[in-house]
């Protein structure tokens, strides 16, 4: 059984009329059942949408997929976190298999799966009905992996810990602040334009906090890329057998990624899952952390400035297709790429990690995940961690 939803207000609004005049024409003209088209109505529909077709059918479930990433996430947050199957049809029998049709803003997903060969074929009918030319065909599904991050409270208050899961990608610090801000701009910057517009409010911000890096189970060690090696390595000394790491900020920018290398069609901010692809289900986490610059000591208003532009440069090479993992400083602090000093970015390869913003700075209390804004409480800490559901119990896409 197949259903079709989509959100009328992801992207630029269209994601109605593209059903309507390109899925399902082509899904008719396969011999291919057509779908019943629901629109999502309010946030969290669409999670109610899908567990209303699970329990109401004893088959496979496709769900054709109109929207971008958020409500994808609603989706997957709503069946696993929520427990919403009460019936006897539950969930784990039945498998779930998502079609995605890209209408939304950023598409990381979809643009990861499909990277687009030109900008312009963004915006062709072809290159947006890949997913449903696979399941027409039956092609191939990849299983998702999920990064599921837990919030606690201050430790001896009683707050419940709660969980998020993301399918693409978790963050604090710049990144979060962006999403934050740009939500609020939806209305008169529908493309993803409000990303550059909030970015540029941001840009001067630090974050103070300190991190733990977990190793992922197979590899055994948290790893760093090493541009001048062109490979990960392990990220402690040779003396040091701890297998947790202990990362101290502040940050301006720390994000983690599964599922993608890009979080735009052309923003390639995570290139490294698929250039050197990791061996089990990794966090591929990207953090700036400004005080690694040869030329600044500490933390002040100036300082901050100064290191802007250095930020800025990171992420417009990660629009270069994912260049910002090779920049490096050299003696003076300048930003080049292959020199002899630190590198700018520091890309880890971790099976999770553990965020504890500093009580006093609230902006670091910012969590992004696939786009939601949550608050860290103070006290309160977020850890996150990577795994690949088995593939009965999973989210499975069509590729
Ligand atoms: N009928 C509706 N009215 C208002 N909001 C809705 C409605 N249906 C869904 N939503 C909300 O719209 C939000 C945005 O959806 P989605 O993420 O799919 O699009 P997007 O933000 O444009 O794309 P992307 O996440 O790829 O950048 C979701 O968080 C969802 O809660």
């Amino acid at each position: 059984m197949s259903i079709a939803i989509y959100n009328p207000v992801c992207g630029n609004g269209t994601a109605k009329a593209f059903l309507e005049e390109e899925v399902i024409p082509l899904l008719q003209e396969s011999n291919k059942p057509v779908p019943k088209l629901v629109a999502t109505e309010r946030a969290d529909h669409a999670g109610e949408l899908v567990r209303d077709a699970l329990e109401g059918s004893d088959d496979e479930i496709t769900v054709i997929l109109g929207c971008g990433d958020g409500t994808l996430h609603e989706i997957i947050n709503f069946l696993s976190l929520k427990t919403q199957l009460k019936g006897p049809k539950a969930r784990t029998d039945k498998k779930l298999h998502f079609v995605l049709v890209p209408c939304g803003t950023a598409n990381a997903l979809y643009s990861s799966i499909f990277p687009p060969p030109t900008p312009e074929s963004l915006s062709d009918a072809a290159y947006k009905l890949q997913s449903v030319r696979s399941f027409i065909s039956r092609q191939r599904v990849i299983p998702l992996t999920l990064a599921i991050s837990t919030l606690s409270g201050a430790p001896g208050k009683k707050v419940t810990p709660r969980a998020v899961i993301s399918a693409v990608v978790v963050s604090t610090s710049l990144h979060a602040a962006i999403l934050k801000d740009s939500e609020a701009l939806r209305k008169e910057t529908p493309g993803i334009e409000r990303f550059k517009v909030a970015a540029e409010k941001n840009i001067s911000k630090w974050y103070n906090g300190h991190v733990k890096l977990l190793p992922a189970a197979k590899v055994g060690v948290v790893e760093i890329y090493d541009p001048s090696a062109k490979a990960f390595v392990p990220y402690a000394e040779d003396d040091d057998d701890e297998d947790v790491i202990d990362v101290y900020g502040p940050f301006a920018y720390f994000l983690s990624t599964v599922n993608v290398d890009r979080l735009e069609p052309s923003f390639r901010m995570t290139p490294l899952t698929k250039d050197i692809v990791p061996a089990e289900a990794t966090c591929e986490l990207v953090m700036i952390r400004p005080l690694r610059d040869p030329s600044l000591t500490w933390d002040s208003p100036e300082t901050r400035k100064a290191f802007a532009p250095k930020l800025t440069k990171a992420l417009y090479e990660a629009y270069n297709d994912g260049n910002h993992v090779n920049l490096t400083y050299d003696e003076n602090g300048e930003v080049v790429v292959g020199g002899e000093g630190p590198s700018l970015v520091e890309y880890v390869r971790c099976g999770g990690w553990e965020w504890v913003p500093d009580d006093i700075d609230e902006s670091s209390h910012v969590l992004c995940s696939d786009g939601l804004i949550s608050d860290i409480d103070k006290g309160g800490r977020v850890v996150c961690t990577a795994a690949t559901p088995d593939e009965d119990a999973g989210f499975m896409i069509y590729a």
